[in-house]
């Protein structure tokens, strides 16, 4: 029996820049009802959201916090217990900020940037989407398996790429590989790529968004910057196909098929591959079904894979359960009626019950750092022809490598499948 109410807050973009909202608030949603279901779980209460689109901007998001900490919720004098969201990071970096003065804490499922790691800054701020630093230890632990000493690190200036870009120069330097050259653009990447050739450089970090990424291959392509003998690393999320789209270039897709073939991308794992059943009973084959069939009626003219936040959801689903099981630990211990933003004594019994929280869910094993960051596994693709091939999955707290092509089970085959022995630079 629930007859008495908690609030949480949330936050889901569905415009803007990532309208990670679509699919992340559906997922949510989910993952909410069967909260509500659970007798296990926050029992006599039912945890009630009060969420808002802030279309991904800061501003919009930072008018939402002051509503939803001061227009009471729908007219009860509740304040919400937690926030769940932001997506987008600049929203996160606005209101994870603010957040702290009200001692709200904050759980984003889609915020990337690494800044949001500061403790300091965001002192009350936890994600189950890990930070794009990431992807770092798996691109050491490949040069470092194939003997690559002397890399180069090219960058779009947007603060999420320069501090990706300042840890892997931390983690190389701690891994007596050089970072040969560091190369920033803003727009155009053409000088950048011809310092790199200049140098000789053969193994290229790219950090950039897809946009950025086309026009980079085509400069390289254009300045005979590429092929057998060079090893790109970029990143694995962007679209499929996302070199084929050359109406913002002037390169043709044959010069970009080229260009790119053979290059690898990093990507953080969002849904477990795991067949075993997670805390909400369902495995996360089930859950994906289910998720499916929602997006199928709520975007009837969108396949499920272009629906926003599509590939995020399963982060958003397993915040909403961290969430919860965080509250129902802390019900044990305080009594979260009487909850009120000046509460510090019930402010530090919900971070350390946020902070001890861990479970299995449909995007992995949730737990969070110091920083309040949940770790995930990294994927490594490879484009082959064109097509894009799982190689390896690595697990940078294990220092675990998965080979995922047993036919390479060691992985070193998967460089040489062009033989191209003159990379072992
Ligand atoms: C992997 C990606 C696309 C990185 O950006 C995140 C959004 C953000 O950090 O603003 C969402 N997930």
């Amino acid at each position: 029996k629930r007859d008495r109410t908690l609030w949480i807050g949330g936050m889901f973009p569905q415009a803007g820049e990532w309208a990670g909202g679509e699919a992340c608030f559906p997922a949510a949603l989910k993952a909410l009802n069967e909260v509500n279901r659970r007798i296990d779980v926050l029992p006599g209460y039912y945890l009630n959201l009060s969420a808002y689109d802030t279309r991904c901007s800061p501003g919009l998001g930072t008018t939402i916090l002051y509503e939803l900490l001061y227009n009471k919720t729908f007219g009860t004098n509740n304040s919400i217990l937690m926030l769940l969201g932001p997506a987008c990071s600049p929203v996160s970096t606005a209101v994870g900020e603010a957040a702290k003065m009200w001692n709200l804490i904050v759980l984003s499922y889609g915020s990337s940037s690494p800044a949001l790691s500061n403790r300091v800054r965001f002192a009350t701020f936890f994600r189950t989407h890990p930070p794009a630093t990431l992807h770092n230890p798996t691109r050491i632990k490949f040069f470092q398996l194939f003997n690559w000493k002397r890399i180069a690190i090219l960058i779009q200036t947007e603060e999420v790429w320069q501090s990706t870009a300042e840890h892997l120069e931390q983690l190389a330097r701690e891994n007596n590989i050089h970072v040969a050259v560091r190369q920033l653009f803003d727009n155009d990447p053409s000088h950048a790529i011809s310092n790199l050739k200049k140098d000789d450089i053969r193994i290229i970090v790219g950090l950039f968004y897809e946009e950025k990424a086309r026009k980079v291959f085509c400069k390289a392509y254009q300045q005979n910057y590429f092929g057998e003998g060079y090893v790109w690393w970029t990143i694995g999320w962007y679209a499929d196909n996302w070199f084929l789209k050359v109406n913002d270039i002037d390169c043709t897709e044959e010069e970009m098929a080229k260009a790119v073939e053979g290059h690898f991308t990093t990507e953080i794992q969002m849904l477990t591959d795991s067949t075993q059943e997670t805390i909400s009973d369902i495995t996360p084959q089930l859950f994906i079904a289910d998720l499916n069939s929602t997006l199928r009626e709520l975007f009837p003219y969108k396949p499920v894979e272009s629906v926003g936040g599509y590939v995020e959801a399963p982060l958003a689903y397993d915040a909403t359960w961290a969430l919860a099981l965080a509250l129902n630990r802390s019900l044990t211990r305080t009594d979260l009626e009487k909850w009120s933003y000046d509460n510090l004594q019930m402010k530090n019994i919900m971070m350390e019950d946020m902070e001890n929280t861990q479970f299995f869910g449909v995007s992995g094993f949730v737990k969070f750092d110091k920083q309040g960051n949940r770790m995930s596994k990294i994927v490594v693709e490879q484009l082959r022809n064109g097509v894009y091939h799982r190689i390896a999955r690595f697990d940078a707290q294990t220092g675990i490598i998965e080979w995922l092509r047993k036919e390479e089970k060691d992985g070193k085959r998967c460089w040489n499948y062009k033989n191209n022995s003159s990379i072992e630079r």
